[in-house]
């Protein structure tokens, strides 16, 4: 049977001995080497992206200060097309969004072509889709520090990039350029920005904008909301049939109160002027702090019961219980320092932070939760940057709004919290064309800001003050209105670099859909197993000590140059540095299940260059299983139907299944077996996707004879690839050529290739055993949208999406896509899902089994 030696390098358990399953039977000996070569090579093959667009590094540079945290680079070669940035200039801070759009490379290639033909994607040359892909980044600017914000629109020439017209291209400046601004710092700096840039700001309303900007995030982004109460996270997906009314309350310099019924239908009631600037304002007064994290990073550290009267402090240490009041109740704000005889100089600024902090916020939840109770509103959403994240602010005003309404309202956030207003401003671009944005067009990555070029080692050095975990204090409430001050002493605030880490830069792929074979895409959940921290802790080991074998290939990939070298210790610290993050606060990125994370480590690797870091094991896999194929098919020929079935599922597990007994915690291969031979009587499977997994055997000597087997049935087959390089797995750039050299040896291969496109020159110099076939079905590839060894069925592509149309029967193969995630997604059609456990904490969490057991899981559609 198939020799099958290759193993996902991940999703296999570490350590537990090295190569995992033998060879099982003969047909895998000898014939090593000297095979065709299958793949192509992968740099020339990889134009494009299916979530991100590859940047044009050529003749790159470092604008301004090489010592800012952040220094601009500009690429005078990428073809990325900036367009659309808006501005919100608020009275302590200016937030920028800008969208930018990268040309499609759209050098489609035969197959593609071909293949959309096929599934009815080409209607007339009008695109299916309404946008051009691109990504949408989240800056922001002290508003004193104007000029750093303009120096920063300018040197990346954000502002050009509004108008249509291409007069700016050839060089000419554009003589009216529009940016959309909100904020009073759009009537306030207007002329400035005319003068310096010479744009004209087109105002729209603020509180339109944080309207909108709000409506926005919870429609379209996942996992934008969370509650925040004693110290837990924890994300709220939000009905989107059932998300009006709810109360805004954004809290800038000063609050705004808002209360929204529908998009653009909203009125502002009410407002306060203690608001963010206060805190800052007041703090700096009294602190002398620096900084805004300064003086929060001082509260961390403050025990306010020396500044604020208690009731305690009235009542002799005792509660007044009678109306509800405990001992440790705050009584009066900084009421204590009206008795004393004492200066500014005599309090600790750590103790004045957190009683201005507390006195603020508990003020906020207040006063909302007043204006919920005015209007009957059961949900408040809190954004403006004086949240700025902080765990201790947000469990204060929830606190507050808790205790106030007796349970009765709750306290939401936003992740995107500082940048409603200036998302709303970018939404009201008549003419960007994202209007339409659904949830699954949208791709949340976590960029480290990878530096392209020279700075890589300040990046590494750098890198280590991020990767450092910054523990957050979680307070413990005391009941009837009383707070404890924080617990962690000596804390400090993680700095805003790595802050910006909970917001990732939103990667817009509008060729991504809902894959319309799920049964309830609104129930579907990818992920199989819940990331607690437990299960973080093990994932977090297992990704670690990985880690140097990683780099060492992705180096080797790229030549061993020096460079490569650099970019891998790059790669290294940053990767590390989100693990830690995620360690110490697991919901930092939203909710996040293993899918994320191994998608994540790929996504680092891609920021930093390595195109595909197991292309020459892949080739080696390959080769060495083409070399074997013909000797397979040969003796799979030589079987009667049934056997030859149980040894092609038997080929794809790479697992003796005659002892089974022993072996399979899910065995439906007698379900599948009756169904398939049915096809005998007539009525065959019409199309059935076959979702790869690695390359070498497992496509090779696994999938592509099971593919051949159901050509033969006379049913189409398609055969789904990812579209970027993740671990060994194949790609859809990849599997033409493999399956071109496999049709070598196998006419019924071949006649369904040249059906489905993928073998266009009638090979010259192959034995013509054709003749006798009949017309084939196709046998065609598609990509899956995906550059993870996991599978999220809610984005895929849309040559996906249209293959699924008429497809009957989904075959998911591998740890990564049919037990990690969807081993419980349920779908419109038969679904057979086949793996082997090569993890035992997972065999046993899963099935009470053991490692190197199988499943094999068959589940028809008219059984459910
Ligand atoms: N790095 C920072 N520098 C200054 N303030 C900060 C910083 N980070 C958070 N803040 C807090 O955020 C507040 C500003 O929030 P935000 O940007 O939402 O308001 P704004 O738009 O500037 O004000 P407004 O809407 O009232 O005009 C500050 O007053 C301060 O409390
Ligand atoms: C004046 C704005 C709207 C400017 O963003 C904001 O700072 C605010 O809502 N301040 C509170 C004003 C009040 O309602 O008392
Ligand atoms: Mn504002």
């Amino acid at each position: 049977m198939a020799a099958n030696n290759n193993s996902d390098p991940i999703l296999d358990e570490g350590g537990e001995g090295g190569v995992k399953h033998e060879a099982v039977g003969e047909a895998g000996e000898g014939k090593g080497g000297g095979g065709a070569a299958a793949t192509q090579a992968p740099a020339a093959m990889l134009p494009r992206s299916g979530s991100r667009p590859q940047l044009d590094l050529s003749g790159a540079a470092i604008h301004g200060n090489l010592e800012d945290r952040n220094p601009t680079i500009l690429l005078p070669n990428q073809s990325d097309d900036i367009s659309h940035l808006a501005l919100d200039i608020g009275g302590s801070l200016i937030k920028l969004v800008y969208f930018s759009r990268h040309a499609e490379h759209s050098s489609e290639d035969k197959r593609k072509l071909s293949t959309k033909r096929r599934l009815g994607m080409l209607n007339g040359g009008r695109r299916s889709y309404p946008v051009l892909g691109g990504r949408l980044h989240f800056v922001k600017f002290e508003t004193g520090k104007l000029n750093e914000c303009l120096d920063f629109i300018s040197s990346k020439q954000l502002h050009r990039g509004g108008v249509d017209s291409p007069s700016w291209r050839s060089g000419a400046q554009p003589d009216n350029i529009v940016i959309k601004a909100t904020g009073g710092g759009a009537f306030k700096y207007a002329d400035l920005f005319k003068e310096r840039l010479g744009v004209s700001l087109e105002k729209e309303d603020e509180m339109d904008c944080l309207v909108a900007g709000a409506n926005f995030l919870l429609k379209s982004i996942r996992h934008e909301a969370f509650t925040h109460m004693d110290g837990q996270k924890e994300y709220v997906q939000i009905d989107q049939n059932d998300l009006f009314p709810f109360l805004l309350v954004n809290v800038g310099s000063g609050v705004s109160i808002i209360k929204v019924d529908g998009h653009g239908k909203f009125q502002r009631v009410s407002g306060t002027n203690v608001g963010g600037g206060t805190y800052w304002g007041l703090g700096r007064l009294m602190t002398k702090c620096k900084s805004f994290d300064e003086l929060l990073e001082l509260s961390q550290r403050g025990d306010n019961s020396t500044i604020d009267m208690l009731v305690g402090d009235i009542y002799g240490g005792l509660d007044y219980s009678k109306i509800g009041l405990s001992a440790s109740t705050i009584a009066s704000s900084f009421g204590k320092t009206i008795s004393d005889d004492k200066e500014l100089s005599d309090y600790r600024p750590e103790d004045i932070s957190l009683s201005l902090l507390r006195m603020i916020s508990y003020n906020i939840g207040q006063i909302s939760y007043l204006n919920a109770l005015r209007y009957g509103l059961k949900r408040i959403f809190f954004g403006g940057f004086f949240i700025r994240g902080h765990a201790y602010t947000m469990d204060t005003i929830s606190f507050a709004v808790n205790f106030w309404s007796k349970g009765e309202a709750k306290a939401m956030f936003l992740r995107h919290e500082g940048f409603l207003g200036a998302l709303g401003a970018f939404m009201s671009y008549e003419k960007h064309g994202l209007d339409d944005l659904r949830i699954h067009h949208l791709v949340e990555r976590f960029p480290m800001g990878a530096p392209y070029i020279s700075w890589m080692e300040k990046f590494v050095q750098k890198g280590t003050q991020i990767t450092a975990p910054v523990p957050v204090g979680f307070p413990v409430t005391t009941g009837m209105g009383g707070f404890e001050r924080p617990t962690a002493k000596g804390d400090i605030l993680r700095s805003d670099a790595s802050a910006a880490l909970n917001v990732g830069v939103l990667h817009l792929v509008p060729t991504l859909d809902v894959f319309p074979l799920l049964e309830d895409p609104k129930m579907y959940e990818p992920n199989t197993i819940d990331l607690d921290l437990n299960e973080y802790k093990y994932w977090f080991k297992i990704l670690s000590d990985h880690l140097p074998d990683l780099v060492d290939k992705a180096v080797a990939s790229e030549g061993g140059t020096d460079d490569a070298k650099r970019r891998g210790d790059a790669f290294a610290h940053a990767f590390s540095a989100h693990l830690a993050r995620l360690m110490e606060e697991p919901a930092a990125y939203g909710k996040f299940g293993l899918a994320n994370l191994l998608e994540l480590r790929e996504e680092c690797l891609r920021e930093f260059q390595f195109v595909d870091a197991y292309v020459s094991i892949k080739q080696r896999e390959n080769e060495a299983s083409l070399a074997v194929l013909p000797d397979l098919l040969m003796e799979l020929d030589s079987m009667n139907e049934e056997a030859r079935l149980l040894a092609l599922i038997e080929g794809v597990l790479a697992a003796n299944i005659f002892d089974w007994g022993s072996r399979a915690c899910i065995d439906d291969f007698d379900m599948f077996k009756k169904r398939m031979l049915a096809d005998k009587k007539g009525q065959p499977y019409k199309r059935a996707l076959l979702f790869v997994d690695n390359s070498g055997a497992d496509v090779v000597l696994g999938m592509i004879p099971l593919a051949r087997e159901l050509l033969r049935n006379g049913t189409e087959v398609v055969l789904v690839a990812n579209s970027l390089p993740a671990l060994n797995d194949v790609t859809a750039n990849e599997l033409p050529g493999i399956v071109a050299e496999a049709a070598k040896h196998c006419g019924i291969l071949r006649k369904a290739a040249e059906a489905g496109g993928l073998i266009f020159d009638a090979m010259a110099g192959i034995q013509d055993d054709l003749k006798d076939e009949p017309v084939s079905v196709p046998l065609m590839v598609v990509e899956n949208g995906c550059g993870s060894p996991c599978i999220d069925f809610r984005q895929v592509s849309s040559e996906l999406a249209a293959a699924a149309k008429d497809a009957d029967l989904l075959i998911l193969e591998g740890m990564g896509r049919s037990l990690h995630t969807n081993l419980n997604a349920r779908f419109k059609c038969d679904t057979l899902k086949l793996a082997m456990v090569k993890n035992q904490r997972l065999a046993e969490k899963l099935f009470n089994g053991n490692i190197y057991d199988c499943i094999c899981k068959f589940e028809p559609v008219h059984l459910t």
